[in-house]
């Protein structure tokens, strides 16, 4: 069944959300157009690093999105496009503040980026606080404190993605997902593994599991839909 989420439930969901990237122009421009997206995901992140579009060109276009949207401006250090400054991610997300559902910052910015945290929770937009290692993943006490920092920062929910050398990273991985009864926690594995990561941790209680609607923009995503579709058939 495909779900229909509203902006304000979202991060209360009790079944997995997919979420589906945008991150081209020509993605952007098809789903403005799009009538009935829900076959294929939850809700739309916008990669404003990688579109890097001035706000006169992106907001007419983001405004006719028909799904509530995930803004993100990654950190040049966990797969950014375009080198881009804090001060520039800050603008990025700050032009499109009122179209957002939710945003993503990486725990390595919360102090940076503090002020747009508070102004974007303050007009009830949800923060996600994100946590990138692409190699492996790294030691149980390091996932554990990013999600603790990230439940001491207030973030609203907290992103881990890395990628897994074993089926026993992934085990590490869903075993963190019992911990998360104060906040949402949003688990996905990249590479061989990664596939299968996000069906599993999607089942296991990862709120927002990540697919493409394009071309893949990270190793071992799924296509949302078949994502969307896999989910509801486990
Ligand atoms: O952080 C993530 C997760 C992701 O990298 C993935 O692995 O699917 C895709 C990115 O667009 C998103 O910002």
């Amino acid at each position: 069944m495909p779900q229909l989420v509203s902006s304000k439930n979202l991060l209360f969901s009790n079944q997995p959300l997919v979420v589906g990237v945008i991150n081209t122009r020509q993605l952007l421009e098809e789903f403005a157009k799009t009538a009935d997206p829900h076959k294929s995901c939850d809700l739309l992140e916008l990669r404003l690093d990688t579109l890097n579009l001035a706000p006169e060109e992106l907001r007419p276009l983001a405004a006719r999105l028909p799904l509530p949207l995930l803004l993100t401006a990654r950190h040049p250090e966990e797969g950014g496009d375009h080198h881009l400054s804090a001060d520039q991610r800050r603008e990025m997300l700050h032009s499109c503040l009122d179209l957002a559902t939710l945003i993503d910052i990486e725990l390595r910015s919360a102090i940076d980026m503090q002020d747009l945290i508070r102004d974007a929770q303050t007009r009830g937009v949800g923060v996600i606080g994100s946590f990138h290692d692409f190699p492996s993943p790294p030691a149980d006490e390091v996932l554990q404190g990013s999600i603790d920092f990230a439940l001491q920062f207030k973030f609203d929910a907290v992103k881990i993605a890395t990628t897994l050398q074993s089926p026993a990273d992934l085990a590490r991985l869903i075993q963190l997902l019992p911990n998360a009864t104060r906040r949402p926690l949003c688990l996905m594995g990249m590479g061989g593994l990664g596939p299968l990561s996000r069906l599993t941790l999607g089942r296991c209680g990862s709120l927002l599991n990540y697919g493409f609607l394009g071309a893949p923009n990270a190793p071992g995503q799924l296509s949302a839909p078949r994502l969307r579709e896999w989910l509801n058939e486990i």
